[in-house]
């Protein structure tokens, strides 16, 4: 994913709002002596797998909905993936092609059993009439050949669903210079990789090119860590839960130094210690440990593509 690294890299160049202190990533290094905790794809035990093309199918949907949980302070994604996977359970064709196209907005709430409307529920809606008519339209309504067709590589891939599918191509314009972060596209592929353990759809021989996904919690990990320093406008606004502009600098510069200090880090690990870690490793890491802390404040963006 040159695009997504190179982009974080100019913006990370030009930023204003948000600074990454690389004598901090030094520090977290060192203290770590570049081991980074191994956290398991699913460590937490809520996603489907059967080892097969259902799997994509419920992966390929989880990530087209896995965004924005944080306005209504019940919801987190551990319900939209094990909602999923219930709905899935009880019926295998829920996810089918045809069926994605005709949900209605209570119709997806009763999918997942969430008692009242999803944050920005009519953009999750549309998104999934989206890949079910593409998926039908293209790949025989089946997201493992959308998998299939991207010859076991991961920017292959990525390119293949920013192509198909709108909805998927999270990108912004800073500074006259569009932005590659494309979050969702590349999570799908790291869930794939996680779930299939680097085989069947699981397996891409270049998995190293994938870089960390722009969410709100990692940034928030990155900021407790002294990585990401934050001005004083951004920092009040954050700390006080205002919301931050979709396409503002702010917003843009949150991700995209997200992205380029976890580069930064990946780097250095690798060099320092002799190691051939993955961005996805650092990632899970990082989130993980975000997500176990309901103590931190993060950004707030109405967005469907985070
Ligand atoms: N960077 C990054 N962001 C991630 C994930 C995941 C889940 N990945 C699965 C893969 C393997 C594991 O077993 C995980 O279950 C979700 N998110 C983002 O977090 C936010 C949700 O937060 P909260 O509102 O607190 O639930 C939202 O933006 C969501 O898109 C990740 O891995 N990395």
């Amino acid at each position: 994913m040159e695009a997504v690294r190179a982009s974080a890299a100019w913006v990370a160049s030009r930023s204003s709002h948000v600074t990454v202190d690389l004598q901090e990533i030094e520090k977290a290094v060192d203290k770590i002596q570049g081991n980074v905790p191994k956290i398991e794809w699913d460590f937490e035990g809520i996603h489907y797998f059967d080892n097969g093309p259902l799997t994509v199918q419920y992966l390929f949907v989880l990530d087209a909905l896995n965004f924005c949980f944080w306005p209504d302070k019940d919801l987190s994604y551990d319900h939209l993936a094990s909602g999923l996977k219930l709905a899935l359970e009880k019926d295998k064709t829920a996810l089918d092609a045809d069926r994605l196209q005709n949900y209605t907005g209570p119709q997806l709430r009763q999918l997942l059993n969430w008692p009242r409307p999803l944050p920005i529920e009519e953009e999750r809606v549309r998104l999934l009439h989206e890949v079910g008519l593409e998926l039908e339209r293209n790949f025989g309504g089946q997201a493992a050949n959308l998998v299939k067709s991207a010859g076991n590589s991961a920017a292959t891939l990525i390119e293949l669903i920013t192509r198909h599918f709108p909805g998927f191509r999270d990108h912004s314009l800073y500074k006259g210079h569009q932005v590659f972060l494309y979050k969702r596209a590349q999570i799908f592929v790291a869930d794939l990789w996680g779930a299939f353990k680097g085989h069947n759809y699981g397996e891409f021989h270049d998995i190293n090119s994938i870089t960390i996904f722009a969410d709100y919690i990692v940034p928030a990990v990155l900021r407790e860590l002294g990585i990401l320093k934050y001005g004083s406008n951004l920092s009040c606004s954050i700390d006080s839960n205002s919301e931050i502009v979709p396409g503002s600098e702010e917003e843009v510069e949150i991700r995209a130094c997200s992205i380029y200090a976890v580069e930064k880090m990946r780097e250095l690990i690798n060099k320092k210690f002799g190691k051939q870690l993955l961005s996805i490793d650092i990632d899970l890491w990082l989130w993980s440990c975000g997500v176990q802390n309901m103590a931190l404040s993060h950004h707030r963006t109405l967005s469907i593509y985070y």
